[in-house]
C-alpha cells in the first residue's frame, strides 16, 4: 500500500482564496484587516518566514507592517513597542516572531501582547480559552493541522492521537485540539519510555519533535494518518521527523516536508487576522 499524501501547498491555497473572500468583505464594510510582526535580529530562517507572512498578507489583501530591529534590542523597548501597538486601534493581529535572542524573556513579551491582538495564540488568556473550548485565538500550526485533516475529510472523532512532542508552539495545543474534536490523546515526549509502544496504536500520529527521521517505520500502525511537523535543515535541505520514504509504504495518509503542514502556518495566521479585525470591529461597534 501506499499512503495518500496530503499536500500542504494545495490545501493552503484554497483556504486562502477563501480568506481573500472574507477579506473583500470586511474591505467593503470599511475595515482592513492589519497586522504587525516584530522580528528582531537576523536568524536566516526567521527573515524567510516573515517575508513569507508579508507576501501572504499582500495577497490576501491585508495590510502587513514588519518592524525589524538588530539583535542589540532590549527587552524593555520590545515591551514598550507592543505596549504602542496594543492602544494602536489600526493594528488588528500583533505577532512576535520566535525564536527570540537569549538575552529577552520569551514569556514575558508574549504576555504583553493584547490578547484580543494576539493572533499567534500566545497569550495565557488565549491558551486557557483553548483548554476551556471557549473563543480565543489558536496557535497558527496546530489550527492549520486541525484543518488540514478536516479538509481531507480525515475522521478525528473516536480515534486514538498521538502527539511526539510537547512544545507550546504546537505538541500541548495541537493535543487540546485533538481533545476537543473527541479524539483520545496521548502525549509521548523525550522522557517516554518505549516510543513505538504508544506510536504503533495511533490513528493519527502528530510528530513534533524538532529531530530529523526520528520516527521510524518500524513505530507507525499500518493506515495510520501521519503528520509530520519537523523542518529540520540539514546540508541545506528540509527534512521531517518522519522517515518519508519508507513510512508512505504503509500509512493511510501522511504530510511531505516540505509542502505539508508548514504552508498551512501562514494560513492561519492570515485566518487570525481577519478573525481579530472581526471582533474588534464589533467591540468597536458596541463602545
Ligand atoms: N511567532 C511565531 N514564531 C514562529 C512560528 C509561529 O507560528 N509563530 N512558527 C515557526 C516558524 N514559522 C512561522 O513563523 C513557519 C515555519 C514553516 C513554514 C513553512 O511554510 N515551511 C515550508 C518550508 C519553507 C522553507 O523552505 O523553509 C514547508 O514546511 O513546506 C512557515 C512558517 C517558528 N516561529
Amino acid at each position: 500500500m501506499t499512503a495518500n499524501l496530503i499536500d500542504g501547498k494545495e490545501i493552503a491555497k484554497t483556504t486562502r482564496s477563501r480568506i481573500k473572500e472574507d477579506v473583500e468583505q470586511l474591505i467593503e464594510q470599511g475595515t482592513i484587516p492589519s497586522l504587525t510582526v516584530i522580528l528582531i535580529g537576523d536568524d536566516p530562517a526567521s527573515h524567510s518566514y516573515v517575508k513569507g507572512k508579508e507576501r501572504a498578507c499582500e495577497q490576501a489583501g491585508i495590510t502587513s507592517v514588519v518592524k525589524r530591529h538588530p539583535e542589540s534590542f532590549t527587552e524593555a523597548e520590545l515591551v514598550e513597542e507592543i505596549r504602542t501597538l496594543n492602544e494602536d486601534s489600526s493594528v488588528h493581529g500583533i505577532l512576535v516572531q520566535l525564536p527570540l535572542p537569549k538575552h529577552i524573556d520569551e514569556t514575558v513579551v508574549l504576555d504583553e501582547i493584547s490578547p484580543h491582538k494576539d493572533v499567534d495564540g500566545f497569550h495565557p488568556e488565549n491558551v486557557g480559552q483553548l483548554l476551556s473550548g471557549g473563543e480565543g485565538f489558536v496557535p497558527c500550526t496546530p489550527l492549520g493541522i486541525i484543518e488540514m485533516l478536516k479538509l481531507t475529510g480525515i475522521e478525528i472523532e473516536g480515534k486514538h492521537a498521538v502527539i511526539v512532542g510537547r512544545s507550546n508552539l504546537v505538541g500541548k495545543p495541537v493535543g487540546q485540539l485533538l481533545l476537543n474534536e473527541n479524539a483520545t490523546v496521548t502525549y509521548c515526549h523525550s522522557k517516554t519510555k518505549d516510543l513505538y509502544k504508544h506510536t504503533l496504536d495511533a490513528d493519527i500520529l502528530i510528530a513534533a519533535v524538532g529531530r530529523p527521521q526520528m520516527i521510524g517505520v518500524e513505530g507507525i500502525k499500518p493506515g495510520a494518518c501521519v503528520i509530520d511537523v519537523g523542518v529540520n535543515r540539514v546540508d541545506g535541505k528540509l527534512i521531517g521527523d518522519v522517515q518519508f520514504d519508507e513510512t508512505k509504504e504503509i500509512a493511510g495518509w501522511i504530510t511531505p516536508v516540505p509542502g505539508g503542514v508548514g504552508p498551512m502556518t501562514i494560513t492561519m495566521l492570515l485566518h487570525n487576522t481577519v478573525l481579530a479585525a472581526k471582533r474588534l470591529g464589533r467591540c468597536n461597534d458596541r463602545s
